[in-house]
């Protein structure tokens, strides 16, 4: 359907902002750094391309509420990827061992519609197809911002897991090795109408890091099955 642009969402459900972020704390002017970062600015209003669902089969979970299996339940018109090209280069105040150096990281989303609904979000993090962290949330209740409902997810804590991951990635010293750590790193987030079960988005991410200076980049896509 055209009408969809070049967004994430259908007629029931937009994502219309997200970003990946760390903050370092306690310094005076504590400038957000944003690994991945989409907003409702798209760059062109152009059809989405297509990818073919069975594509990405099996760099998530195959069954049990795995990908063939949403795809199966669909609605198709709800599932989307997004090829993230993260940017790993913040500075960051030396931390001690283990710690995160007293920074916070988090990611913040925002979703809109015309129905005003309890929206829950289910996030996955996949290892060579297998899942290894799963993170449950609530949005709050949405509000009504210029005829349409806005629903807030703000400044959820990134799991200890994706702490260390991003800081054991940056450590690596070519960007073609974290590049092909990052070929079997994955994640599946389903958006779901609590009440109703229906799933109204599916977003699949599989990332690269982006060349230095470039910053983050990200190509959206939909996804299909012939
Ligand atoms: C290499 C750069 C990775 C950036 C990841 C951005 C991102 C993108 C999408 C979601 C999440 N968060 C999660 C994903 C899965 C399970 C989780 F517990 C979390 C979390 O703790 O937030 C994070």
């Amino acid at each position: 359907t055209s009408w969809q642009g070049s967004h994430i969402g259908t007629e029931t459900l937009r994502l219309v902002e997200f970003t990946a972020f760390v903050e370092p704390q306690g310094e005076q002017d504590p400038q957000q750094h944003r690994f991945v970062h989409i907003d409702s600015a798209p760059a062109t209003d152009s059809p989405l391309e297509m990818v073919d669902v069975r594509q990405i089969y099996d760099k998530f979970p195959e069954r049990g509420g795995g990908l063939r299996d949403l795809y199966d339940q669909g609605p198709p018109h709800a599932f989307f990827l997004v090829k993230f090209w993260a940017d790993l280069s913040f500075p960051l105040p030396e931390e001690e061992p283990g710690g995160t150096g007293g920074a916070f990281y988090g990611v913040s989303s925002r979703y809109e519609g015309p129905r005003a609904l309890t929206l829950s979000c289910t996030s996955k993090v996949c290892s060579f197809g297998k899942q290894v962290v799963e993170k449950l949330e609530t949005a709050e209740p949405p509000h009504w911002e210029d005829g349409r409902f806005v629903f807030c997810l703000p400044r959820s804590p990134l799991c200890e897991y994706l702490v260390n991951f991003i800081r054991k990635l940056r450590t690596l010293p070519e960007k073609p090795m974290m590049d092909s750590v990052l070929e079997n790193f994955t994640i599946l987030q389903v958006l779901r109408d609590q009440e109703t079960q229906e799933l109204l988005l599916c977003v699949a991410f599989v990332f690269e890091v982006s060349a230095s200076e470039r910053g983050a980049q990200h190509h959206i896509y939909r996804l299909g099955r012939d």
